[in-house]
């Protein structure tokens, strides 16, 4: 699903934040990527979905080279992919509902089937009786599972999240995991997640890599 060879990612010229990145993600597979801060985590996952560019190497998304990719094909690698936010980016002037229609208006369906699928989710994540709310009138752990939703929207084959859990408490972060673990087993989505903290007992097979100054490292 994802293959680095040999990647440089870098802000500016003079600072590579990424170095020499070589590590493949199988297809199905959950993946935690751990290290200090600024050590480059979440420069890594923007690569994946083209939010950085490769300065060398080759980075492969479920097939798709990213190096120097055109905007047309970016649009189509992101089709693929959800993203979940520490600070859960929902559109405030938008109810819950709609900010979970928003992939899959993107991805051209319907007004009415985008509802629909928007309706389903959000009783998956046990928010069916909130559809018409706004997101400052949930609970951050509530907001959380909206951006678990909207990630899940469109059917992707991958979820990127970047510290899920680090503005939640206990119980809402058990639940958010749960809801990837779901993803992950119950609908075979490859998931890799940056978090600092990887939960205890976690219950499903996964494997772990970390970034320390710039350089990606296989922990297990
Ligand atoms: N938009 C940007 N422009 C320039 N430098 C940036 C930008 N974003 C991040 N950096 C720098 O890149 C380095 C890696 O940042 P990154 O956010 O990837 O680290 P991280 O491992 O995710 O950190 P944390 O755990 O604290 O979130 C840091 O030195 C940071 O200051």
């Amino acid at each position: 699903m994802i293959k680095a060879k040999n990647i440089y990612l870098a802000y500016d010229e003079n600072k590579f934040i990424i170095k020499k990145g070589n590590f493949a993600i199988n297809s199905k597979e959950f993946i935690f990527i751990g290290g200090t801060s600024g050590s480059g985590k979440s420069t890594l996952l923007k690569s994946f979905y083209g939010d950085i560019g490769l300065k060398h190497g080759s980075l492969n998304i479920d097939g798709q080279e990213m190096y120097n990719i055109s905007a047309k094909m970016l649009r189509k690698v992101r089709r693929d992919i959800g993203i979940i936010f520490q600070d859960y980016k929902l559109i405030h002037e938008w109810t819950i509902e709609e900010n979970i229609m928003i992939p899959l208006k993107i991805n051209g369906y319907s007004n009415e089937i985008s509802r629909d699928q928007a309706t389903k989710l959000l009783h998956h994540v046990k928010l069916g009786h909130r559809a018409g709310y706004y997101p400052n009138e949930l609970s951050g752990g509530e907001q959380q599972r909206v951006a678990v939703a909207r990630a899940l929207a469109h059917n992707p084959k991958l979820i990127i999240a970047d510290e899920p859990t680090g503005n939640l408490d206990d119980y809402s972060a058990e639940v958010v995991w749960n809801l990837l673990k779901g993803a992950n087993e119950q609908l075979g989505i490859t998931v890799v997640v940056v978090t600092h903290r990887v939960p205890k007992n976690f219950g499903i097979r996964f494997r772990q890599l970390s970034i320390e100054d710039g350089i990606i490292y296989e922990v297990s």
